[in-house]
């Protein structure tokens, strides 16, 4: 049986903040503004994992209005939903997600996030994409005010 299920986030660009994206931080002049460590791109993936078991959204596990959650690592978070979707029987079909952003630039990265993912999904790198796209200046990502991430995964029940 597959499931399949589809994030989308977005965080805004502040001074003296990390720019964490997959886990790995990417450096740049600015970070990412959140209640946790604002990681755009493994919200999204949480996300879309929980869509696709129909758990809701990661507002729903782990609020933002939660001291426990300030600055929290979003790896923790990801592999606390990766957790919800093994019980229920789940395995990972693939993954493909894209980070829009005008900067910084994150094909030097993409490997290392790719490489991050597949671990916190206890999967195999070849069944995780991640692309980068600007959106051309256009928007609040073309002004750099912020950066958007999006994502659909595609889980295969373990039948056996
Ligand atoms: N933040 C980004 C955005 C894009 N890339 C890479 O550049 C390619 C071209 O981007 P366009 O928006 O002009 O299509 C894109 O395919 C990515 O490989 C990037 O590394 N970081
Ligand atoms: C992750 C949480 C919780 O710390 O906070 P943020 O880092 O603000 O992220 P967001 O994607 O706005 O929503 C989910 C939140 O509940």
């Amino acid at each position: 049986m597959f499931r399949i299920g589809q994030g989308f986030d977005v965080h805004q660009f502040a001074e003296n903040r990390p720019c964490i994206i997959g886990g790995i931080e990417i450096p740049y002049e600015k970070g990412l503004l959140g209640h946790s460590d604002a990681d755009v791109l493994l919200h999204t993936i949480a996300d879309a994992c929980l869509g696709a078991i129909g758990e809701g959204d990661i507002g729903k596990h782990f609020p933002d209005t939660d001291p426990e959650y300030k600055d929290a690592d979003s790896q923790k978070l990801l592999q606390h939903v990766w957790n919800l979707v093994s019980e229920k029987g789940y395995l990972l079909g693939n993954l493909d997600c894209t980070v829009i952003a005008q900067k910084p630039k994150m094909a030097p990265y993409i490997e290392e996030i790719r490489t991050n993912i597949a671990r916190l999904l206890q999967a195999e790198p070849e069944q995780i994409n991640v692309k980068a796209t600007t959106t051309e200046n256009l928007g609040f990502t073309g002004r750099e005010e912020g950066m958007a991430a999006q994502a659909v995964v595609l889980l295969i029940r373990n039948e056996s």
